[in-house]
């Protein structure tokens, strides 16, 4: 079995786990990336196969459009309100159930979503889970306007949380920035460790320019992590308090 087709069915294994918590009648967040996008697949065969009455909001196009294509109900967030549960991936998850989230450039609109959820429930493969955050680069969506004043001002607030030195890489694809679906840029910061995310993202979140870091502390609530034989392990934050 190769590594990728292992990856696969322990994201299938995961999504499978996460479709068995929706009920019918539920308003749903559903998430992006690759991850996500199973659990949405998933979750259509589930919806049809039993006739159920979902109402989802998207945290991306992209969901929206895939979510769209497989029959579900995509709404806008403020036409839902508030969302029962939402369902989305994540790049790093530490024992804390603290995430980091954005390395599919949508963590400002995944965090409107999940922070206007019940419960947020994510979903990984193994390789997700780290015992500290950082090793994956932090996503930091900033206004194109003065981008480059902002990468001085975060490089400074490194800086002062003893991180100089450490890059702070435009996102690029084919030459050009990335543009968010807010039609923003992102900044990946380069950390490799993070000793105290809350003090990082407090300082990020207080530069102007910055319109959404890429931490998740204390929103989620359940992490299903997938195994390639199709079982997962669930860390619970209630289990943490
Ligand atoms: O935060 C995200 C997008 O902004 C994704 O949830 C995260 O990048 C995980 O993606 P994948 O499931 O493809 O590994």
């Amino acid at each position: 079995m190769t590594d990728s087709s292992s990856v696969d069915l322990s994201k299938d294994a995961a999504a499978r786990a996460a479709v068995a918590l929706v009920e019918n009648g539920m308003k749903l967040g559903l998430g992006t990336g690759s991850t996500a996008k199973v659990f949405v697949d998933r979750l259509a065969e589930r919806v049809h196969a039993e006739g159920m009455d979902l109402r989802c909001a998207s945290t991306s196009k992209a969901t929206a459009d895939q979510a769209r294509s497989l029959g579900l109900v995509v709404e806008e967030l403020d036409d839902l309100g508030w969302l029962d549960l939402t369902i989305d991936g994540a790049d790093e998850v530490d024992p804390d159930l603290n995430l980091i989230k954005g390395g599919g450039a949508a963590h400002l609109r995944e965090k409107i979503v999940a922070t206007a959820s019940d419960r947020m429930v994510v979903i990984a493969d193994q390789g997700k889970v780290v015992d500290c955050l950082g090793k994956f680069k932090l996503p930091v969506e900033v206004i194109p306007f003065g981008w480059q004043s902002t990468r001085v001002h975060i490089e400074r607030a490194l800086a002062e949380l003893g991180l100089e030195g450490r890059p702070v890489i435009l996102r690029e694809r084919d030459g050009q920035p990335v543009r968010t679906d807010e039609n923003n840029f992102i900044l990946d910061l380069a950390l490799e460790e993070i000793h105290d995310a809350k003090s990082l993202a407090n300082a990020l979140s207080a530069i102007a320019g910055v319109v959404e870091h890429g931490f998740f502390l204390n929103i989620c609530n359940l992490a299903i992590i997938g195994r390639p034989d199709g079982s997962v392990v669930e860390l619970r934050r209630e289990d943490l308090e």
